[in-house]
């Protein structure tokens, strides 16, 4: 898939040029643009990438601090900045535009979907947004943001891509102390489904096309990613359970959104090298996932590439009645309901210390 890439916000620059940088390196050529768009100056100054400084008559280059709706206004005003600065990067051969963002913060959470909302109004390719979560260790601000952006989010792109920050972290670090873990993880898995379908030489009919990225995609909503590999024979015969079980674990272990088991339409892509891919394998695990998800729109393919190893690569669309997905909103919810209990007994307290009656006693 032809991808113009939009890093907003820290995370979501940092994992624009992961991303990049990983389809560079494997010379996919898949990411043909990549841009970072924030209101916090020195975020952009490490980046490699072209940027955006918006919001500065505002904030003056020192980002929003997590305030999102003053994240939405600043992008609201500067947008067309942002639509300048893709001039000539949206060519004829571009198939889609990710935004990237980290929906807990104020620049990314409130900037993404405005964005998303005035690049779809503009282009006739979808608008499609990666959105990374809160994991559940990080405060209630990061929860509400999250919450409001992500259904705001959801609504506006044409599909929202999540990955759960606690979910692609190794065990014994934290969040933060993994975030580059976590964006090399990302990069790799989100970087493989861009590549899927842009292959390469000698396409037969069982690789997989951008176009079955899409229709997996059509279904609007919430997608997640899922992911696995595994040790191949050098004979495809051979492989036929490594490909089944590679292609389980992608889903029940793998995913970007862990326990997002139900789903509306999903794609499984096998990568490899061809020699070593069972056809056999593949439409086994294919129906597999039919019965597992429940879902009769599963699609499936090869994903030819030069790896000894074999990898098993989920798109699943149409994620949003999952319980993981539910479970998020009640923690949005949770942490919203906390933060207007404080907010009133702040106001409670305020009003006390207003009261003219301690005026008279002072
Ligand atoms: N996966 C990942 N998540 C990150 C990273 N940096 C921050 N986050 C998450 O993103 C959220 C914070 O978003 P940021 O991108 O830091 O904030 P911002 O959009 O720049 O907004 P402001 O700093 O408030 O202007 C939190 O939920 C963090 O856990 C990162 O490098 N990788």
């Amino acid at each position: 898939m032809k991808t113009v890439l939009i890093g907003v916000g820290q995370a979501g620059g940092k994992l624009a040029t992961e991303i990049a940088n990983f389809d560079a390196e494997m010379e996919f050529g898949a990411v043909t643009g990549a841009l970072a768009v924030n209101s916090a100056k020195t975020d952009l100054r490490s980046l490699p990438l072209d940027t955006v400084l918006i919001g500065q008559d505002r904030v003056n280059g020192h980002g929003v601090g997590g305030d999102n709706e003053l994240g939405a206004e600043v992008m609201q005003a500067d947008s067309h900045e942002v639509v300048e600065a893709l001039e000539g990067r949206i060519t004829s051969e571009a198939e889609a535009i990710w935004v990237a963002a980290g929906l807990g913060g104020g620049t990314g959470s409130g900037g993404a979907p405005v964005l998303v909302k005035e690049l779809s109004r503009i282009y006739s390719v979808p608008v499609y947004a990666l959105g990374v979560l809160p994991g559940q260790g990080e405060g209630s601000m990061y929860q509400v943001n999250a919450g409001r952006s992500l259904k705001t989010l959801a609504r506006e792109a044409d599909a929202t891509l999540l990955v759960d920050n606690d979910a692609w972290h190794s065990a014994g670090e934290s969040v933060e102390e993994g975030f580059d873990a976590i964006n090399k993880a990302i990069a790799q898995r989100f970087g493989l489904l861009l590549a899927a379908g842009e292959a390469v030489e000698g396409v037969g009919e069982s690789v997989v096309d951008t176009s079955e990225v899409i229709n997996t995609l059509r279904t609007g909503g919430i997608a997640a990613l899922g992911y696995a590999t595994a040790e191949a024979a050098p004979d495809a015969e051979e492989n036929i359970n490594v490909v089944m079980s590679t292609a389980r674990r992608a889903l029940l272990t793998g995913t970007s959104l862990p326990d997002a088991t139900e789903a509306e339409a999903a794609l499984l892509a096998i990568a490899g090298e061809p020699d070593r891919l069972s056809r056999k394998g593949v439409e086994r695990a294919r129906s597999w996932l039919e019965e597992e998800l429940g879902c009769m729109q599963v699609r499936g393919g090869d994903f030819p590439l030069g790896s000894e190893r074999v990898a098993a690569l989920v798109l699943l669309g149409g994620v949003e009645r999952s319980k993981r997905v539910e479970q998020f909103f009640e923690r949005a919810k949770a942490a919203q309901q906390e933060t207007d209990a404080i907010e009133e007994e702040r106001e409670s307290a305020d009003s006390l210390f207003q009261n003219d009656q301690l005026d008279n006693l002072i």
